[in-house]
């Protein structure tokens, strides 16, 4: 059976997706964008952009029972391939016991013109 997801701390989807879904103890969540869940913008630069779609993601992890230690695969969306080294920098600092697996694509463009997009595939751990 598919479980649907949400998180209370993030922002409503653009579209028609859900926030995440879950089969079994595997969580995929969907892409997110860098939307700051209070004013719904999105911030400048990619060091701002990458806190809030890491702070997201987190909603989604921690709400859902895992957590970023649990993650798995990412992929990250980025629309110029300059900004991965900074995009890198903050985004190790959310892993603690080793770097989940992860993809790079290069974009043209994203929704909300975002600077980056970033999925995730984790285990939630049992009870
Ligand atoms: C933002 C998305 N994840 C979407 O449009 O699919």
């Amino acid at each position: 059976m598919i479980k649907r997801l949400t998180s209370t701390h993030i922002p409503a989807p653009l579209g028609s997706y859900a926030a995440a879904t879950q089969i079994g103890s595997v969580l995929f969540t969907s892409g997110q964008l860098p939307l700051s869940p209070e004013s719904k913008a999105v911030p400048e630069g990619i060091i701002a952009q990458t806190k809030q779609v890491m702070t997201n993601l987190n909603h989604i992890l921690v709400d859902n029972g895992t957590s970023f230690d649990h993650v798995a695969k990412t992929t990250v969306y980025i629309n110029d391939l300059k900004l991965l080294a900074s995009f890198d920098q903050v985004y190790r600092t959310y892993f603690h016991d080793g770097y989940p697996a992860r993809t790079a694509v290069l974009v043209s463009e994203l929704p909300a013109q975002a600077l980056l997009e970033v999925d995730m595939v984790a285990e939630v751990p049992e009870d």
